[in-house]
């Protein structure tokens, strides 16, 4: 690998938004954009260069209330619209998304740094959460139950949860939103969005977009400042009847903490720890292309990234080496330079946790087979470690970066015990090519979604959440629709 990078003499000319009214510099309340009342504001910078993009608001916590107020308001009118009128809505703010896909995404590197082309993937992945929604918006249906006795008729409804927040994290700050937003909006809820501070403003971009596609003023909201201060007035509050989180699981338990006061309905979707485990009777081709999908997308900053690799003995040395090839053809620099498959780290204490998992594994016996130098600012080479065993921290803990751990396994029993072995239950994924394997793997695998000959498994369709301490409920899908309704029983005696 190289670290790809325009030199400063001749600097790729720097594209220009067509729609440069996308890049907001206010918070939307109420349907207004607004300064936080101080007029304090925080910079948000390119990780790529550390250069400032963007200027956002730094709101008081005291300001949360008033916002909760207007989405109580707005909740009310916005559920008495149609199903039909709301889908409306929402397939209308679909079709911006995608037709302003090229300024999103560049908005997007621009404040988190992955490459363009994972930009535009990951905006048209957030746009299919909108387009899923739009439709399932028409389909929230209820229930008709035989009543055991004559004179009662019993009906079950699903109403709206009433007003939600959300709290998203850096790392996909189009698609972690509209997974929340979309079927909030979808069941006729009202959203206080609270973006991660160091990507608040692809965010603020799509709130922009929602407002052109007739969502009502005050039912999406999006507050920037300081998460602690701004989750606590939302946590605290009871007209809040629902939070849904995306980030780390230290933050999930203590938000769940804050949320018990008023027993709210929680969606927590935190770490993960995914195992990636190759037997003998994998396709090995096959095999390493998915390790690299699931390995380096988002340069390994996805909650589902494969944080381990474990290889069965008989195929271990041909998957390192292979491996070990791919990985060295990876781009790394800008994302706003073609041709770049990773860009850089979000920040420096995630550049300085990779380095002490790749310290800590060399200190106890593993080997550095490749890569993991710095490469200036927050970019490094993509790293492989072999010998990795479960006495290391990269065995437990969740990387967040381009590093592939090889453990090498002799049984498919040891296989599940060390892929299990681990308080995450998010995301797993195993390659064999014998069916009855196939069976007994993906029921003994303990994690919320597991695949099977592929490292691809995120999409709107299927229902994306983790089990053990990788959180609570579903996103996407039917399923995450539930997440936003309430169920009502009806016993109407005549
Ligand atoms: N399961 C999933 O779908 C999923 C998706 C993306 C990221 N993640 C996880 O998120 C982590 C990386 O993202 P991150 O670094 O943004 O996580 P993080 O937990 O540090 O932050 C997530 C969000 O919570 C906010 N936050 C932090 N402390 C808070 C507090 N005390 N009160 C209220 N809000 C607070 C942050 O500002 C950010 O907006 C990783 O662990 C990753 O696995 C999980
Ligand atoms: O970090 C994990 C997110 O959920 C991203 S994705 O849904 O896996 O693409």
């Amino acid at each position: 690998m190289s670290l790809s990078n325009a030199s400063p003499e001749i600097a790729a000319p720097t594209p220009k938004l067509v729609d440069p009214s996308l890049l907001k510099s206010r918070c939307l309340v109420n349907g207004d954009w607004v300064t936080a009342a101080s007029g304090e504001t925080f910079d948000v910078t390119n990780p790529a260069d550390s250069r400032r993009v963007g200027r956002v608001p730094s709101m008081s916590p005291d300001e949360i209330p008033a916002v909760i107020e207007s989405a109580r308001i707005a909740q009310a009118d916005w559920a008495a619209w149609t199903a039909k009128a709301r889908s409306a809505v929402l397939r209308r703010w679909f079709e911006l998304i995608m037709s302003h896909i090229d300024d999103l995404a560049l908005i997007l590197t621009r404040e988190q740094g992955k490459p363009l082309a994972e930009a535009r993937a990951e905006i048209a992945y957030a746009s299919s959460f909108v387009e899923w929604y739009a439709e399932e918006a028409k389909r929230i249906y209820g229930d008709t139950i035989p009543a055991p006795h004559a004179d009662q008729r019993i009906t079950v409804l699903r109403q709206p949860v009433g007003v939600t927040a959300a709290i998203t994290p850096w790392n996909f700050p189009a698609a972690m939103v509209t997974r929340k937003a979309a079927p909030a909006l979808a069941a006729g809820c009202s959203m206080i969005l609270r973006p991660a501070d160091l990507t608040p403003l692809t965010a603020l971009a799509l709130a922009e977009l929602a407002c052109r596609a007739g969502v009502p003023a005050g039912v999406l909201q999006v507050v920037t400042g300081s998460a602690r201060e701004i989750g606590q007035v939302l946590t605290d509050s009871p007209v809040v009847r629902k939070l849904s989180f995306t980030g780390s699981t230290e933050v999930g338990r203590l938000l769940m903490a804050q949320c018990a006061g008023s027993i709210k309905k929680l969606s927590l979707e935190l770490g993960g720890n995914a195992p990636f485990i190759v037997f003998d009777d994998a396709d090995l081709d096959a095999a390493v292309e998915g390790a690299m999908a699931a390995k380096f997308r988002n340069a390994g900053q996805t909650c589902v990234c494969a944080n381990r690799l474990l290889v069965q003995r008989g195929v271990h040395d041909e998957f390192a080496e292979k491996l070990a090839a791919r990985m060295a053809a990876l781009e790394v620099g800008p994302g706003e330079s073609p041709g770049i498959h990773i860009g850089p780290m979000i920040e420096r204490k995630a550049l300085d946790k990779i380095d002490e998992h790749i310290g800590d594994a060399l200190a106890k016996g593993a080997r550095l087979a490749q890569g993991g130098r710095r490469l200036g600012g927050l970019m490094m080479e993509p790293a492989l470690l072999v010998g990795v065993t479960s006495e290391m921290r990269v065995a437990q803990e969740e990387t967040f970066g381009p590093l592939a751990p090889i453990f090498a396994f002799d049984t498919e029993e040891e296989a599940i015990a060390m892929a299990n072995d681990t308080i995450y239950g998010l995301a797993a994924y195993f390659y064999t090519d014998s069916h009855a394997r196939a069976v007994r793997v993906s029921e003994a695998l303990e994690y919320g979604m597991v695949g099977h000959n592929t490292g691809l498994i995120s999409n709107e369709v299927a229902p994306f959440g983790g089990i053990k301490q990788s959180g609570l409920g579903s996103e996407g899908s039917r399923y995450g629709l539930l997440e936003y309704l309430e169920m009502k029983y009806l016993c109407s005696a005549h």
